[in-house]
């Protein structure tokens, strides 16, 4: 194992989108053009000289569930809004379905729910949907309005008012709105948002069946249990570039936990950084990133420090996020900085 590597990080996971191809949609002369709904190429948003989004290299094949994860500010929200023309990059270009953006008919075939939508709270749900209907391009069918509530889990509520509506179920309606016209691709910011657990797992059926039937599902989510649970492959954005990108289980790697005696972590800490990267996991434990147990067990025991467990087991995703987004795990890790 490469004692040098954060606890968690990707092992085989794509460390930035270097597939973007060199005409920036994926072509390579000679080769067969992969599918893909979304690319960005060097992507950038600046607002008055900080960069919100900087040199977004991105790659989302088609019929997949697919997480956009990083920190507060990191240049979710504002990636989402240049994908959807709201707002124009400062430098850099973008596709969908192929597409050049801007690209106003291609986004026909786009649902979104970027920010909580302003539905009228005097009438039912699926009133709001049918007047919001009357907007933009025709209804794929007749039944779309009732198929989307249906996706969205709001069947039984669907003719309650929205002023009666949980936030969840505002927020499921925004879904069922994104739905409504049987969209290629849906963006979705956050959509998890005040989701109870049962509305989650029924959230997740739902993503899972769209990506099924050809859907490309691009969300971001701050529920990092639920991402590893949902998504195919995930981008992992700081500071408004691409870190890391992959399928989620490449992006966890074999740790060692350690359960000690309050009395012995600072000791273990101590001891273990001098040569393993070293993260503080929960009250009562270290999660050291050597793929060997005996080799942690031996160097506590010579120090005399014995701990209660020592057990190999999978970083989450929670871990291996933590490690590329912020500096916490390079100061404990990094096993060649001077101490
Ligand atoms: N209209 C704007 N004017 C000025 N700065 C902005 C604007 N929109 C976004 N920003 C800044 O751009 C950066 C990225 O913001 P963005 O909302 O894209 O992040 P995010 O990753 O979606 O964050 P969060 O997880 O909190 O939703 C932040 O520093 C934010 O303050």
């Amino acid at each position: 194992m490469d004692e040098s590597r954060p606890i968690g990080s990707p092992i085989t996971c794509r460390k930035d989108a270097s597939n973007v191809g060199r005409d920036g949609v994926g072509r390579r002369r000679g080769r067969k053009a992969p599918v893909e709904t979304i690319r960005c190429a060097g992507l950038s948003k600046s607002y008055g000289g900080a960069a919100a989004v900087d040199g977004l290299d991105l790659a989302v094949g088609e019929a997949q569930v697919y997480g956009f994860l990083g920190p507060n500010g990191s240049g979710k929200t504002t990636t989402m809004r240049m994908l959807l023309g709201l707002v124009r990059p400062t430098s850099g270009r973008a596709w969908l379905n192929g597409r050049a953006l801007p690209d106003p008919d291609g986004l026909a075939r786009v649902g979104a729910m970027i920010e909580e939508p302003a539905f009228h709270p005097w009438m039912t749900g699926r009133r709001n949907l049918e007047v919001l209907a009357l907007h933009g391009p025709p209804l794929p069918h007749t039944d779309a309005v009732a198929g989307a509530l249906e996706n969205a889990g709001l069947t039984s509520v669907a003719d309650r008012k929205v002023k009666t509506y949980s936030q969840g179920m505002r927020q499921r309606l925004g879904l069922a709105l994104a739905l409504m016209r049987d969209p290629s691709v849906v963006l979705l910011d956050e959509p998890m948002n005040g989701m109870d657990p049962a509305a989650v797992r029924e959230f997740r059926a739902t993503m899972r069946s769209l990506a099924d039937r050809g859907t490309t599902v691009f969300l971001s989510s701050h529920q990092l249990t639920e991402v590893e649970q949902l998504c195919d492959r995930v981008a992992v954005v700081a500071s408004g570039r691409v870190v890391a990108e992959g399928r989620p289980r490449d992006m966890t790697a074999a740790v060692v936990r350690v359960v000690l005696a309050p009395a012995d972590r600072t000791e273990a800490r101590t001891l273990l950084a001098a040569r393993f990267p070293v993260r503080d996991k929960g009250p009562d434990a270290l999660l050291v990133g050597a793929g060997d147990g005996r080799a942690v067990n031996e160097l506590l025991g010579r120090a005399g420090v014995w701990a209660h467990q020592i057990r190999v087991e999978r970083s989450d995703l929670e871990d291996a996020f933590l490690d590329l987004t912020t500096s916490d795990g390079e100061v404990a890790g990094d096993a060649t900085a001077p101490r």
